[in-house]
């Protein structure tokens, strides 16, 4: 059971997963200065598999299973993750008790040589680990040649210092709060690359029942990036939660209003089907099943059905 007075948080150890568990802990500390906020770091099995693609060798749930592990044995009461990386349903007893306030949820482009990815001339190399975004190069930019690229923050730049890629499409959030900004050269609109799920939100995972910690946390919850981030998980989960499914969603919120937006293809052709819906901004996941309707009624089945069994 958790002690009134102190809170230990399970964080990945890699350099984002680090600053986003200290912006947490120093943000308690500032709500609860007599509360003792301490950091238990764990490696998960998703940051040591670093030769293939993480869709390939069990996706998100890698990331989770050794922080849940921390959190039933009660050496920590709570898990601090990207949102991104949050598998769409949790297992009893974990639930998520917060989403903070969204950083910038745009991907970014990272090069050396050019400014844009229009800029790219025919044949140029762009990394990339994610199926969205390989899916968005291939629709938009067929002319380049997207290859993989694995590892944290740090270890992506290194390899694009190094001259294996000319440039690299990556997430504008995990730049900035490394302290990195100056390496972005543009950002993508989400008319070109459509974030994913959750992009850009920190995400809390806690144990159902603890209520003393899931109080502490529910302050830090942001409710308009909540509404957001339910309707994209809701679409996620619609076509099977995983990170092999090529997959877009993105909300925002304006005078009470939601605009949500949803893509799904095929990464290796460039095909997609796109969709989106101006409606209530209380009611995400009846938003998330119209626009999956929409999605289904374009094709999105067909399309999964290539991805998940190539010819
Ligand atoms: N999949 C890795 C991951 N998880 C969260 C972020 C960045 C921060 C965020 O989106 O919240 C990244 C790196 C990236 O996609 O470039």
């Amino acid at each position: 059971m958790t002690q009134e007075n102190k809170l230990i948080i399970a964080s990945r150890e890699s350099p984002l997963a680090l600053w986003q568990t200290k912006h947490v802990q120093s943000v308690l500390k500032e709500k609860f200065p007599e509360l003792d906020v301490e950091i238990l770091g764990i490696t998960t099995k998703g940051d040591k598999i670093l030769d293939v693609t993480l869709s390939k060798v069990g996706g998100k749930g890698l990331f989770v299973k050794e922080l849940e592990a921390a959190m039933l044995e009660g050496k920590a009461q709570f898990a601090v993750h990207s949102l991104k990386d949050v598998p769409m349903t949790l297992l009893k007893p974990f639930v998520l008790a917060a989403v903070m306030k969204r950083e910038d949820p745009r991907d970014c482009f990272v090069s050396q040589k050019y400014e844009r990815l229009e800029d790219m001339p025919a044949g140029s190399v762009v990394g990339t680990a994610s199926l969205r975004r390989e899916l968005m190069l291939k629709a938009r930019f067929p002319h380049l040649k997207v290859e993989m690229i694995r590892g944290n923050v740090g270890t992506r730049l290194s390899k694009l210092d190094a001259g294996l890629y000319d440039g690299l499409v990556m997430a504008s959030a995990g730049l900035k709060r490394l302290g990195l900004s100056e390496r972005i050269r543009s950002l993508i609109p989400p008319e070109v690359s459509l974030p994913a799920p959750g992009q850009g939100a920190i995400g809390i995972e806690a144990v159902e029942g603890d209520e003393v910690t899931l109080q502490y946390l529910s302050t830090l919850n942001d409710e308009e990036t909540r509404l957001c981030t339910r309707a994209e998980r809701a679409v996620s989960c619609a076509f099977g939660g995983s990170c092999q499914v090529p997959l877009a969603a993105y909300a925002t919120i304006e005078d009470g209003q939601m605009f949500l937006r949803a893509l799904v293809g095929n990464h290796m052709t460039g095909e997609f089907v796109y969709s989106e819906l101006t409606a209530a901004a209380d009611t995400p996941e009846n938003n998330a099943e119209v626009i999956v309707r929409d999605l289904k009624e374009k094709g999105a089945e067909r399309l999964l059905r290539e991805v998940l069994n190539p010819a």
